[in-house]
């Protein structure tokens, strides 16, 4: 990609996705809402504002009863601390996102979304039916297609580090496509700030210290470093 040109886009992209309207509480859910979202949510569009913000709380609600049956299920196989349960995942407190890509021409050059894991313990994406998401395996980039009334689970960050790395965080990232927009909805499940992690190959951590840390290394390198930052024995960046 020319580096001008890929810089100018990730501007581009950063400003879109940042370009929130209205950033909510709204009872359980944080909400962020991009300004172009709305127009492009089809049949929700023509109803009143407040209308359509119950329907993405309740949309949200669902995601939440979705993330913890899929955590307690792995959480028996983990052989998990029951007592930890609503600790690592805190279900009033999930982010729900409303992406739009705008269509892009030479597609190749370009990425929606650059290459990342995501810091959750899970997140659930809805993708519409126009596609983009990737996900890195066997040294190559794997295209998820969209398949109707289907949800993609990807595992975040913190899932690995409480799994001591039975559950691996999924690298992904969204290509952008020619000729359509593309809409996905996303959710994201997170433990309560002081939930301590800790297992055989991560030194002890707080959720609030994770945070903390990413932060920290997306000021001074631009990016996350994530999980290595607390992997024993690892060098840390
Ligand atoms: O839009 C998507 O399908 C994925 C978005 C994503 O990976 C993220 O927000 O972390
Ligand atoms: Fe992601």
């Amino acid at each position: 990609m020319p580096r001008g040109h890929a810089h100018a886009m990730k501007l581009l992209m950063e400003k879109a996705r940042l370009c929130l309207r209205a950033r909510q509480h709204l009872g359980r859910f944080e909400i962020l809402l991009r300004e172009e979202a709305w127009p492009c949510m089809g049949d929700l569009s023509h109803l009143p504002a407040s209308r359509q913000m119950n329907l993405v709380d309740e949309y949200g609600r669902h995601m939440a009863r979705i993330a913890r049956t899929l955590f307690d299920a792995i959480a028996v196989d983990l052989n998990l601390d029951r007592t930890m349960l609503s600790s690592y995942l805190l279900e009033d407190d999930g982010t729900f996102r409303i992406y739009r890509y705008p269509k892009c021409t030479n597609a190749n050059d370009y990425l929606a979304m650059e290459a990342h894991t995501d810091s959750s313990i899970l997140s659930i994406v809805n993708q519409d039916e126009v596609g983009g998401l990737q996900i890195w395996q066997n040294d190559g980039w794997f295209n998820i297609e969209p398949i109707s009334n289907t949800l993609v689970i990807n595992l975040g960050d913190l899932m690995q580090a409480i799994s001591n790395d039975e559950y691996m965080s999924i690298e992904h990232r969204v290509s952008v496509n020619e000729s359509k927009a593309r809409v996905s909805l996303c959710y994201f499940g997170f433990p309560t700030d002081s939930c301590s992690i800790s297992s055989a190959k991560y030194r002890k951590f707080t959720y609030k210290e994770f945070k903390m840390q990413m932060q920290e290394d997306i000021k001074a390198f631009g990016s996350k470093v994530g999980l290595k930052r607390f992997k024993i024995d690892a060098q840390n960046a």
